[in-house]
């Protein structure tokens, strides 16, 4: 099988500072990744230059087998995006910007409102369908971004901390979806620091350190012979901390002298 995202020699500096030094990744379609890391690793930097966001790296980036500098629009069809901090246009409504996406896709009209309607409908937003996305909660905006990445129907699916202000019903039906994608053969890049869900449910796990490859493969692989019980041990073990205790003192002494 050919890799859906093949990404060599990655490195990208700002200004002076080398952020990725040297990133080799194939990933195959199919594949839920779990993309974690230290804050500052370069995670997100990563995520944008797979996006076409940023462009001055040096190194290759191919999706679906083609260099996006290359051919820098089409890929960008097949791919959705679920950004860290969610911009979003909110004195539309929901189904304003759905329907705005959907002229930007290229998607049948009557088709994207009549997915609209279910995949609102579904997670529970529906009834706000009309409403302006300023008067959302937090978990009700998280998740018309999430519908928002899918409704174009893409092959890859690039998340960053997508679960924030879902609640716990919400977060289950949110794994099953991407359980469900993954066996239809789409690709899931999942990026995030909250570790059960990482290691719940990443197929593959990935993790950067300093900007570079820490660590690559299945959890039950980064047991390290049993050494380690969950994935938080094996990010504290990779990324070589151990003193938080320490610093968590040092943090209540700081307040309370
Ligand atoms: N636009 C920018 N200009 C300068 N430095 C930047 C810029 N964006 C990111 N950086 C720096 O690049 C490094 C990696 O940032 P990045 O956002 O990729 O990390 P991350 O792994 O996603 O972190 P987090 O887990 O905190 O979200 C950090 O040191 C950050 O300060």
């Amino acid at each position: 099988m050919n890799p859906i995202i093949e990404i060599e020699n990655l490195t990208k500096k700002y200004s002076q500072k080398e952020v990725l030094k040297g990133v080799n990744l194939k990933i195959y379609p199919g594949q839920i990744i779990g993309y974690i890391g230290p804050n500052g690793a370069g995670k997100s930097t990563t995520v944008k230059i797979l996006l076409g966001l940023i462009e001055d790296y040096s190194g290759t980036v191919k999706i679906f087998g083609e260099d996006i500098r290359e051919n820098s629009v089409d890929y960008k069809f097949r791919i959705g995006y679920v950004p860290e901090l969610g911009d979003i246009y909110d004195t539309l409504t929901a189904k304003e910007y759905l329907t705005f996406l959907g002229d930007l896709y290229e998607i049948d009209k009557d088709l994207l409102l009549e997915r609209a309607n279910e995949l609102t409908k579904l997670f529970g937003i529906n009834e706000q369908f009309n409403a302006r996305i300023t008067s959302y909660s937090k978990g009700m905006k998280q998740k018309l971004l999430i519908i928002a990445s899918m409704i174009h129907n893409p092959d890859i699916l690039f998340l960053d901390e997508p679960i924030t202000g879902l609640d716990a019903n919400s977060v289950m039906i949110f794994k099953e979806i991407l359980n469900g994608l993954a066996k239809k053969g789409k690709t899931i890049f999942y990026s995030s620091h909250i570790m059960e869900v990482v290691e719940n449910l990443s197929e593959r796990i990935v993790l950067l350190n300093d900007g570079i490859i820490a660590a690559d493969g299945s959890f039950d692989e980064l047991k390290n012979n049993g050494k380690n019980d969950s994935l938080e041990d094996i990010f504290n073990e990779v990324t070589g901390f151990n003193n938080h205790k320490e610093i968590a003192e040092s943090f209540v002494t700081a307040i309370c002298r």
